[in-house]
């Protein structure tokens, strides 16, 4: 808003007689503004004037007659004319009448239908004449003399030069008028001010806005364009304010709106090869339109903006627990991964990482995606093999309404659009369905997804990390993989060592797994590892890998808070808690003899496998046989447990399968 101290700097500019008058009058406005007289006309005032308005130091000028009449046209200020009024003229008659009865009156543009009124009301018959320019004026006056006036009355320029053709002259303009043209100068500047600043008010909000947003006055001019619109359309505001809206972008006019009084909300267009949303409305004066507003939306931002409204609640469940900093180990092969991994989440190249189950796969990812950038977008984790493949493909995707029987209403966001600006973790990838692994590609490639049942495909940003404790390489050879799908994921790569090949590791996880469970589960301070357990643990070998150490740490954290002394007390009751640890002679537990060595490659697969069957065997025996404890204890879910069974051809087992539900001996 306009400051209150402001003083308006205004010049009074006129020739002789009217500037004889200012001079006269200036005086009693000296306290309201700064006024300086200027004795230029036309060409000579209005450079002036624009030099001076350049600069910033001048408001509004006032003139009067030809000078004015032409002032207005060429400057950018205020020009204020001074008026004369039918008392003015017939004031001024009255004197020349005392001169002279051959008497013209000379004014400027236009005759004062006062003067007509009152010459035909009382029989006078006054010659009237109107000038536009100096040069009618110096004819008029030519012509006057020849033809006998003796007193000519018109306004300063008119005046000079009739006392220079040798006629007597009386000035048209009164105190009064002179006095008018003044105070509204002083109205003018402090009007234009206050309007000033509630427009700079305005552009500063409409500065903030992502939403472009031009105004246009009644005849279409742009008055506002903020930057949001500057972007769109790339058009700079210092370009294009002033000029006419529709000669810019004729495809989006304002005319109607503007002749209508009526809004037009929410129409599609495309502009500049963008698609947009425009709202155009009038702005209203006393019902009538003064001007109007079009705002204008990116269509992209506001799809993004409803797909994140959308999404927001799936998004946050999701949560991240770790960051890299929770990967625990500190041997050079976790440090190496967690070095890379570190360096990886500076990057959006996709991830794969590979690893036995249970080694950390998640935490790694969960780790990169904190330590990325996309730290505050999501993180969104499917695991692959959880979902059958149709239900796959709609979580991933999601659908349209319609889509299939059963879709919901307004159909569903796919759980790769809720990953939008963060991180999809796609977990067990390698038992990703073929038909899917497709469509998967296609995300890769191009960044985009398609809902089912949809034509339009959705842009998408996401980071993508896959994890797999599968042989991708293999499953490629195999053909049940896709190449280019493998090469697409395997951009970057990292592999998590498993446990038992990192011994030097155990102890020190196991003692920080172990305080961090304590802690999960009861307040105080959490008890040390008891060093018999702890070397027990370093010769396992953790076909489970932490995952196993997890449980078996939390089945004896409980064993220790119900209170136990004693080693031998510690050992037995370890011993009932975690029989795996005392079922096998580890660490280096023998080849066992049925199998035979063939080549070398494959004698040592052969060799894990039996080992591994071994152990769950073992396992599965000290649990008495009950298959869920036994899984739970291994790391593994039952299922896996009865398939690893049923793979080493073991029939009495595979004949009752466990169901989903994890049913048999679980209760
Ligand atoms: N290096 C580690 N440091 C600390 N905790 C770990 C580490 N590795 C795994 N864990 C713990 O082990 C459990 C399993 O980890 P995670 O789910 O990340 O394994 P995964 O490799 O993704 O397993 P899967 O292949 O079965 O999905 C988690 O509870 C996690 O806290």
């Amino acid at each position: 808003m306009a400051p209150v101290s402001y003083r308006p700097r205004i010049w009074a500019i006129g020739i002789s007689r009217l500037n004889r008058a200012f001079a006269e009058w200036l005086p009693v406005y000296a306290d309201q503004a700064d006024f300086r007289i200027l004795d230029k006309g036309f060409e000579a005032a209005a450079a002036a004037i624009a030099r001076e308005v350049r600069e910033g130091r001048l408001d509004a000028v006032v003139s009067g007659g030809a000078n004015g009449a032409y002032l207005r046209q060429h400057v950018d200020i205020p020009v204020i004319v001074v008026k004369v009024t039918g008392f003015d003229v017939l004031n001024a008659l009255a004197t020349a009448r005392q001169r002279s009865s051959r008497i013209a009156l000379v004014t400027h543009a236009e005759v004062y239908p006062e003067v007509e009124a009152f010459c035909r009301a009382f029989a006078l018959a006054i010659p009237a004449y109107t000038y536009r320019a100096e040069e009618d004026a110096t004819a008029l006056i030519q012509t006057l003399r020849q033809e006998g006036v003796e007193v000519v009355v018109g306004p300063g320029m008119v005046a000079d030069l009739a006392e220079r053709a040798g006629m007597a002259a009386v000035f048209l303009y009164s105190g009064s008028s002179v006095q008018g043209a003044l105070e509204d100068a002083i109205e003018a500047v402090r009007l234009r001010r206050i309007e000033a600043g509630r427009r700079e008010y305005v552009n500063a909000i409409l500065a903030h806005l992502e939403e472009g947003v031009v105004a246009v006055d009644e005849s279409g001019r742009i008055q506002s364009f903020n930057p949001a619109m500057e972007r769109l359309l790339d058009m700079p505001a210092a370009s294009v304010v002033g000029r006419r809206w529709q000669s810019l972008v004729p495809s989006l006019p304002l005319e109607s709106v503007l002749e209508s009084g009526t809004r037009e909300l929410a129409a599609i267009h495309h502009v500049r090869g963008k698609t947009v949303v425009v709202n155009r409305i009038p702005l209203l004066s006393d019902g009538r339109a003064t001007g109007a507003v079009l705002t204008m939306q990116d269509a992209n931002a506001i799809h993004r903006a409803d797909r994140s409204l959308r999404t927001r609640t799936r998004a946050r469940a999701a949560g991240v627990r770790y960051t890299l900093d929770d990967l625990l180990g500190e041997s050079p092969a976790m440090r190496e991964v967690r070095a890379l991994a570190q360096r990886y989440a500076q990057v959006d190249s996709t991830v794969l990482i590979q690893g036995e189950s249970g080694t950390g796969k998640e935490v790694l990812a969960q780790g990169m995606h904190q330590a990325s950038p996309r730290h505050p977008f999501p993180f969104v984790a499917v695991n692959c093999a959880a979902f059958p493949e149709t239900l796959l493909e709609s979580e991933l995707f999601g659908y349209e309404e319609g889509a299939f029987s059963g879709a919901r209403r307004g159909g569903k966001v796919g759980l790769i659009e809720s990953a939008h600006n963060g991180t999809l973790f796609l977990d067990e990838v390698g038992d990703m369905p073929p038909a899917l692994q497709i469509r998967l590609l296609r995300v890769l490639q191009e960044r985009q997804g398609q809902p089912v049942g949809s034509l339009d495909a959705v842009p998408v940003n996401v980071r993508i990390i896959a994890a797999t404790h599968r042989d991708l390489a293999e499953l490629v050879r195999q053909g049940v993989f896709r190449q280019d799908l493998y090469f697409r994921l395997n951009i970057l790569s990292l592999r998590v060592p498993p446990l038992r090949t990192r011994r030097e590791d155990i102890r020190l996880v196991a003692e920080a797994l172990f305080r961090r469970i304590q802690r999960r589960l009861q307040p105080g301070d959490p008890v040390p590892l008891p060093d018999i357990l702890a070397q027990q643990l370093e010769c396992y070998d953790w076909p489970g890998n932490i995952r196993e150490l997890e449980n078996v740490l939390e089945r004896v954290a409980v064993l220790m808070a119900g209170g136990l002394e004693g080693v031998e007390s510690l050992a037995q009751a370890a011993r009932s808690v975690a029989p795996e640890l005392f079922a096998l002679p580890a660490p280096a537990a023998p080849i066992p003899t049925s199998v035979p060595v063939l080549h070398a490659a494959e004698a040592l697969t052969r060799v894990s496998r039996a080992s591994e069957l071994a152990h769950i065997r073992a396992v599965l025996a000290a649990h008495g046989g009950r298959r869920n404890e036994a899984a739970r204890a291994l790391g593994i879910s039952p299922t896996t447990l009865w398939r690893r069974l049923k793979a080493a051809d073991a029939p009495d087992q595979a004949r009752d399968r466990p169901t989903d539900a994890g049913g048999g001996d679980m209760q």
